[in-house]
């Protein structure tokens, strides 16, 4: 997926020597305003919490379970679902061995300022902040061998192998994740195979982001990773198994009128599933691409591997057709993957809403009104 290119990132890496800080440095010290749209502390108890889905039961039970967390969450956890601990053990503890490289060293490998996507350094999202993630990044396009190399050049082969390993895990996972969302959403077996988003889905080359939030004096004064969506189809998390930071924006329409932030508790084994900007595309809006952020802790280090799963390049989705209501029409236009990042690189959280066609009642409404 080499034509994926975000670029527009600070090109000067403020590497934090971490450890060494007992008070946030001015730069990485979030204006009162951003954090207090979003509070980090004061999160109220949500009257209901974020779906757990064991995938080992039947389709017909998972199907609908599926379905409303994708409708009313946006994202939920999975068990059973057949990834062994020692492979996300492995793959945490190869994240851990990379980010705890001296900072000159993992700088050999740093994500090309002029808009690369693989290596290491802040999130792609940083650039649309005048203040600084307390937090690094590692970003993997297909393979992660050029850059292992550059951090181990005799040794990479246990990082890379991990990677691999774990990508096809996460392949085949999403495989079967997306299947039961397209189930939910009315398509049968055949549809899927016809219409489906899965296309060439084992030619995709595999995006992993790893995350690592260091221990933070203040944590109240600072962001880990601001709020975002995925541009994926879907993004599977493992999230390390002590520590909170991963929040979710949920919208309980029952209680509460306003939208509050609600953590996902870290459950050993479990995997986080979140439904990303193009699912809710393909399903005309009625999965939720969930707004998400991760916050970080005072005494802990945290550590988060994302796979990213999307589309082949050329494959252009757009509202499945036999979902859309004929009435209303589309609510977005085909895309594909890598027009859709290029958008999201400069709208950041507006590229949905600048896409969006109008609804087809209204659209006939206006032309009448020209004639
Ligand atoms: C395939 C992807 C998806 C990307 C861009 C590109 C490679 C890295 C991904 C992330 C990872 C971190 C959050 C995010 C918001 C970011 O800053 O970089 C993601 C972004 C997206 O989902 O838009
Ligand atoms: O650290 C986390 O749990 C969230 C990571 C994330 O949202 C991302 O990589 O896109
Ligand atoms: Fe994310």
């Amino acid at each position: 997926m080499h034509s994926l290119s975000v670029s527009g990132q600070p090109s000067l890496l403020c590497q934090l020597e971490w450890k060494s800080l007992n008070q946030v440095p001015d730069s990485h010290i979030w204006p009162p305003d951003l954090l207090h749209h979003h509070p980090t502390s004061n999160i109220i108890p949500p009257s209901s919490s974020m779906p757990i889905i064991d995938l080992t039961a039947a389709d017909s039970v998972l199907i609908p379970l599926v379905g409303r967390a994708c409708e009313t969450w946006g994202a939920f956890q999975i068990t059973g679902h057949g990834v062994p601990l020692r492979l996300l053990d492995l793959v945490e503890a190869q994240t851990c061995r990379l980010f705890s490289l001296p900072s000159a060293h993992k700088l050999r490998a740093q994500r090309c300022p002029s808009g690369g996507v693989t290596g290491y350094g802040p999130a792609l999202i940083s650039s649309f902040f005048s203040k600084l993630f307390w937090s690094e990044g590692f970003t993997i396009v297909g393979s992660a061998q050029e850059d292992a190399r550059k951090l181990w050049p005799n040794c990479f082969n246990d990082f890379c192998s991990a990677m691999e390993e774990y990508s096809k895990g996460m392949k085949d996972l999403s495989r079967r994740v997306i299947v039961l969302m397209l189930r939910s959403l009315g398509l049968s077996e055949e549809d899927i195979d016809e219409v489906g988003p899965l296309r060439g889905h084992d030619e995709v080359e595999p995006v992993l982001q790893l995350n690592y939030y260091p221990p933070c004096p203040e944590p109240d004064r600072t962001m880990g990773l601001a709020d975002h969506t995925d541009s994926s189809l879907i993004t599977i998390i493992h999230q390390s198994s002590c520590v909170t930071g991963l929040q979710l924006l949920h919208h309980d329409e029952s209680d509460n009128p306003r939208p509050q932030w609600v953590e996902v508790p870290p459950i050993l084994g479990a995997l986080v599933v979140n439904v990303g900007d193009l699912f809710h595309i393909i399903s005309n809006g009625r999965f939720h691409t969930v707004i998400h952020r991760a916050v970080v802790d005072r005494t802990w280090s945290r550590i988060s591997v994302a796979y990213f799963c999307g589309p082949l390049a050329h494959f252009k989705v757009g509202p499945i057709q036999k979902i859309v209501d004929p009435n209303h029409g589309p609510a977005y236009p085909g895309i594909t993957w890598p027009k859709y990042l290029s958008l999201k690189k400069k709208l950041h959280n507006e590229t949905l809403a600048s896409i969006r066609l109008p609804l087809a009642a209204k659209r006939q409404d206006d032309e009448k009104k020209v004639l």
